[in-house]
């Protein structure tokens, strides 16, 4: 899916927002902007994990949909609320973000896809975001030449979101090869899987652009 996303799939994971972590150059507002709208990015995100769990079909299926709402409900949520309070942003405030049309685009995309499909379609649209945070935050880690943004940089690189990566990876391949057979890039829906996930990761790109833009 990602060979079938190349352009795209290089301008979210390099995004100049992404290099602004990297050295540190990144402004500080731009950064809150972001967070703020990354937590209302994760209430509808995790919503549609929860779509997931409802349109699972086994048991193991289950377990890493619900593996999933917990880990963005109770641990990356939690980076959000930490950061935004130090930063004098409280709870309160922090939940009244008012929603940027990029953001609510990039959601509401990807619960429709779960909406009107199957688990193949949620999990295409859901996929770039998981594994998208996963490459950069491995890269930053090892590339990052400033600690201004260390503890977001931490938070994707660090075991715990690394494993969540893994898991969901294991999860799309289960799940394509349940529905379409050990062959799926060769089934008819694999292009339209494919283009679903190339939507979701341009939607990235925008992300991170309207980031830049507070
Ligand atoms: C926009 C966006 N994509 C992906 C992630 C990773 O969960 C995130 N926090 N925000």
């Amino acid at each position: 899916m990602r060979d079938a996303a190349q352009g795209p799939w290089r301008e979210y994971t390099r995004h100049a927002f992404v290099e602004g972590l990297k050295d540190g150059t990144l402004p500080r507002a731009a950064f809150l902007h972001y967070l703020r709208q990354d937590y209302v990015f994760l209430i509808h995100f995790s919503r549609a994990w929860a779509l997931a769990v409802v349109k699972s079909e086994t048991h193991a299926e289950m377990l890493t949909a619900v593996a999933t709402v917990n880990a963005l409900v109770a641990e990356e949520m939690q980076l959000h609320i930490g950061i935004c309070e130090a930063a004098g942003i409280s709870q309160d405030e922090l939940f009244a973000t008012p929603e940027r049309p990029e953001n609510l685009a990039y959601t509401r995309y990807v619960l429709e896809a779960g909406y009107s499909g199957d688990l193949l379609d949620l999990l295409a649209a859901l996929a770039p975001c998981v594994m998208g945070y996963g490459e950069i935050g491995t890269r930053l880690a090892a590339e990052a030449t400033s600690d201004t943004y260390r503890d977001w940089i931490d938070t994707y690189a660090g075991d715990d979101y690394q494993a969540a990566c893994r898991a969901v990876g294991e999860l799309l391949d289960s799940a394509l090869t349940r529905r379409l057979g050990a062959d799926f890039r060769s089934a008819p829906r694999w292009e339209r899987l494919c283009r679903t996930f190339r939507t979701a990761t341009e939607l990235e790109v925008n992300f991170w652009q309207m980031g830049l833009t507070p």
